[in-house]
């Protein structure tokens, strides 16, 4: 039977490598940084942009879909998942990273439909790496099949993870100490690429064995929660729950033995959640 997504994930595709375009040649302009929540919350005018530009080449090729993007999210927009196929639109996760031209940008773009995610498409714009998820169909990047890592033992294990947005100092102190556990577990390491959408795509690829993070967003995580369970990994709250995705909280690894051995570690506290409707 036809794919009903296919056109749509064909068309995701063709946007994020247009958007990508278009974050690379930022690159070499002056950025102009703005704040949004906090001092450390950065956009720029290319995130407004690059949204813009994939939601309006969506509108008119599906004008029935909805959409959740990152930058109409701050403009005022709801964040509310139904269960209407809708796109879910981070146009530069990493915008710490391009801001300082640290090398790891992504577009990330999911779709869900009943609340499920269809297809996920994380393009890695300075790495030149299309990673791509179709439900039920395997995980790719540049055309070339996934799979995680096969390590179940997490004293040989890298963990990838965030410090996160929030200077507060009691939510740091959690996030270190949660991190200072993981740590001393022991790990071989810890990373972060400083995109979570990249941090999934390196758990796909078997680069590192888990991504966790608390304080992320719906838009982050869409696309690439797809890519890591369809290269064979595993999505979990940090409280050993089951993901969800509007609960700013993941843990996404290569096996049910890792997560559930880096949900030990984590003290599991809760932001605002992204359809809360109070949290700005
Ligand atoms: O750069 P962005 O899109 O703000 O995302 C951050 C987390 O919120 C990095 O993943
Ligand atoms: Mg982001
Ligand atoms: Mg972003």
């Amino acid at each position: 039977m036809a794919d009903v997504w296919q056109t749509a994930m064909d068309h995701a595709v063709g946007a994020a490598r247009r958007a990508g375009q278009v974050v690379r040649e930022a690159l070499q302009d002056d950025r102009k940084v703005m704040t949004k929540s906090s001092s450390v919350d950065l956009v720029t005018q290319t995130d407004q942009k690059v949204e813009q530009l994939i939601i309006q080449s969506v509108k008119e090729k599906f004008p029935t879909h909805r959409f959740i993007g990152e930058e109409s999210v701050a403009a005022g927009e709801s964040c509310v998942l139904t269960d209407a196929p809708t796109w879910i639109i981070d146009p530069i996760d990493g915008t710490t990273n391009f801001v300082h031209a640290f090398p790891f940008v992504a577009v990330s773009i999911g779709f869900s439909v009943n609340k499920q995610v269809e297809f996920g498409v994380v393009f890695s714009c300075l790495e030149d790496k299309m990673f791509t998820a179709r439900r039920g169909k395997g995980a790719f990047c540049n055309g070339e099949p996934l799979q995680v890592s096969d390590q179940e033992d997490i004293k040989q294990s890298i963990i990838a993870t965030e410090f996160g947005s929030s200077r507060d100092p009691d939510a740091v102190d959690r996030i270190f100490s949660s991190l200072r556990n993981v740590l001393c577990i022991p790990v071989h390491g810890v990373r972060g690429a400083g995109t979570a959408a990249i941090n999934m795509c390196l758990v796909a690829s078997g680069c590192v064995e888990a991504y966790y993070e608390i304080g992320i967003h719906v838009w982050d995580i869409a696309a690439g929660s797809l890519i890591v369970s369809e290269a064979g990994g595993v999505l979990m709250d940090v409280d050993g729950g089951p993901l969800d995705l509007m609960s700013r909280r993941i843990v996404a690894a290569n096996s049910r033995t890792i997560a559930e051995r880096i949900v030990r570690e984590i003290d599991a506290f809760g932001p605002p959640r992204d359809d809360e409707p109070l949290r700005r």
